[in-house]
Order: structure tokens, then sequence, then C-alpha cells
């Protein structure tokens, strides 16, 4: 995807995203479950888990948050240790690449403290096993010394409520995601949500939209929220800039600009359907032959392409590979079985 300055720009890499739209990020945050936009079964379910373990005066049971980048897992960590009013300690699975990374954050838990890991999957063997224990009876077992004379002393821990997020609740091993009193899977947001999310943010940024205006950017932008901020913050700068409105007319003429389609497809996206329709004739193709011709992580693919592309009908999943959709040649305006275009040219 090309910006203005002719250099890579994708509006939907979170790793790409600058401080001051981090900041932003964290500014538009939902507080509370009443706030947070969507998602309604699992604000009810959760208001109710979180009610009941206040009425019994016990830390709230552990909970996994599942689903697609974006979609507000973060968020509803942030909110269980707000409603609960309890503080909130962050971690990451990656961070935690020994049993001891763990220990030190868990022995260092104050009674009732939420502990939030993102990307739970990512976290070292070792230490998802001594995650067990510590879910269940609030105890690990420390090995002091090494070889015949190592022993193993067991720790009490304060009570804690974990927070688990992972794009890929699949790659939890079962006794872990058995230890979930609670497993909430988040879903794509429709339209009317994003509008309502849209309409918040622009709120906060001081920016009068127009109603279409605000519809053009919730179709295109994934069914994620924070991809919805990231687009309305681009709408923003480009009324500033060129036009001195945010309405339908800036929105298109910005989305085209950072070449953001009509159906909120991104630039990986497109190189995925390219890949299908283009070198594979429709499908199927496996996950890593995808993963490998577009040069990214089978990861990714899998857990933020793949979901996006099967909800909006533009390809499916069978056995034997992933298969564009007749929705896919007619998006792409090319004919099935007919002559492939070059690679770069879709
Ligand atoms: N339901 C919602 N209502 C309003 N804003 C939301 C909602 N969900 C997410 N957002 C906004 O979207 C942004 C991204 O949310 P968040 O960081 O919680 O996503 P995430 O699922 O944790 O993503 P990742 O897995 O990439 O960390 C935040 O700035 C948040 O304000």
């Amino acid at each position: 995807m090309s910006g203005a300055d002719g250099a890579d720009v994708d509006l939907t890499d979170p790793v790409l995203a600058s401080e001051a739209e981090l900041a932003f990020e964290g500014a538009l945050r939902p507080r509370s479950l009443a706030e947070f936009v969507g998602q309604t079964r699992v604000r009810g379910q959760l208001q109710l888990l979180l009610t009941a373990a206040t009425l019994q005066q016990r830390t709230p049971d552990h909970i996994l948050l599942a689903g697609p980048p974006g979609l507000g897992k973060t968020t509803l960590a942030m909110i269980v240790a707000h409603e609960s009013g309890r503080p909130l300690r962050m971690s990451s699975g990656p961070a935690i690449q020994h049993a001891g990374d763990l220990a030190a954050i868990l022995s260092s838990l104050v009674p009732g403290e939420v502990l939030f890991i993102d990307e739970i999957h990512r976290m070292a063997r070792s230490a998802e096993e001594m995650l067990y224990l510590a879910m269940e009876d609030f105890r690990i077992d420390i090995m002091v010394g090494k070889g015949a004379g190592a022993t193993s002393v067991p720790l009490d821990l304060s009570p804690f409520t974990l927070v688990g997020a992972t794009t890929r609740a699949g790659l939890l091993p079962n006794p872990l995601r058995d230890r979930f009193g609670f497993t909430a899977h988040l879903e794509f947001y429709d339209d009317a949500e994003l509008e309502q999310v849209l309409a918040r943010a622009a709120t906060m940024l001081g920016l009068d939209v127009d109603r279409e205006a605000l519809v053009e950017i919730s179709g295109r932008c994934r069914g994620t929220p924070r991809i919805a901020n990231r687009l309305l913050r681009r709408v923003r700068d480009y009324a500033l800039v060129h036009t001195g409105r945010a309405d339908l007319a800036t929105v298109n003429a910005a989305l085209d600009l950072y070449d953001v389609d009509a159906l909120g497809l991104d630039r990986l996206d497109r190189a995925v359907m390219q890949i299908i329709l283009t070198r594979f004739g429709g499908g199927p193709v496996g996950l890593n032959t995808l993963a490998v011709s577009v040069g990214e992580e089978s990861e990714t693919i899998e857990a933020v392409v793949e979901p996006f592309l099967v909800r909006i009908g533009l390809i499916t999943r069978t056995p034997r590979g992933r298969v564009a959709t007749p929705a896919a040649w007619r998006h792409f305006g090319l004919s099935q079985g007919g002559a492939a275009l070059p690679i770069d040219d879709l």
C-alpha cells in the first residue's frame, strides 16, 4: 500500500502506529462495560461474573478472551480490573520465556490483583505448567538447586484473577484452557456498532463528521474498532489539510489515498487474495503455502487475515485449503479460470 510520499503505509498494522496514535488509542478505551460498544453477549456474561464475585466478596474467576486483534481484549481486561475495583498488572506471552519470569510476576501480585497476559498462547511451556497450579490452588512450586539434589519448594500466592488474551485459542493446551472459568469469543463488529465506536471517537477528537461519512468508514474498517479509530484519524488529517470538512467525499478521498478499498481490504488481505486467485486459480491453497507466498507468518494469516476474509465471504476453508468464492472473483474483477493477472497489478 503506498502513501502520498510513496512510502509503504499500512493503516491496519498496529506495529506501525505512531506514539501519538497509541496515546489516542489509550484515551479512547472505554472504562466500563456500559461504555463498551457491541459484544452484547460477552458483556452480559462478564457483568454477571463480576457482580457475583463482588456479592460473594471473592476474586472473579479466571477469564480467557479470544478473537482477532483490535476487537477489544486489552480494553476488556482493563474494564474487568476497573469494574471490580482491583489493581491491574499487564504482561504478555512473549515476555514470559521461562518459568522464572512467571514466578516473579505471580509472587509479587497483591491480593485480588487482575493479571492480564496478552498473547498467552506464546508463553513458554514451562511457564504454562506453572500456571496450572497457580490458577487452581494459588500456589506454585519453585525448584531449588540442580540435578539430583534439586527440590521443589511450595510458595503460596495471593488470590488473583488471570485474564488471558489470545488470537489463537486453539493453540492453548487443554489443561490451561480448562482452568479458565469463562471464555469469551469476541466477534467482528457490525456496521451499526462501528458507527457508535466512530461517533464516540469523533466526539473525543472534536471532529464534526457527517453521518454518511461515518457509515462509509464503518464499512471499510474490517469490523475492527482499532482500525475504525485509525481510519478516522486519517480522515481528520485529510479534512484538516484539504477539504476543511469530514464529509463523504473526504472519507472516500482519504481512504482511497491510503489504499483501503470498498470492503476494507488492506495490502495483506489483497496479497493473499491475489495468490489464491491468480497463482492458484482460486484454490484450494494450504495455509503454509499462502504464508510463504506473501512473506508473512502463517500465524498472522490464520489469526488476522483469514477470519476477516471468511467473514466477508471472499474465501471458504476446506479440508484441502482455502478456496476463493464467486464473490472474490467478482470483487477483483476477474473471471474464474480467466487469464491470470500479474501479481503486482491487483
Ligand atoms: N467495544 C469497543 N467500544 C469502543 N472502543 C473499542 C471497543 N473495542 C475496542 N475499542 C477500541 O479499539 C482499540 C483497540 O482495542 P484493544 O487494544 O482492546 O484490542 P485488542 O483486542 O486487545 O487488540 P490486540 O489483540 O491487538 O492487543 C482501543 O483503542 C479501544 O478504544
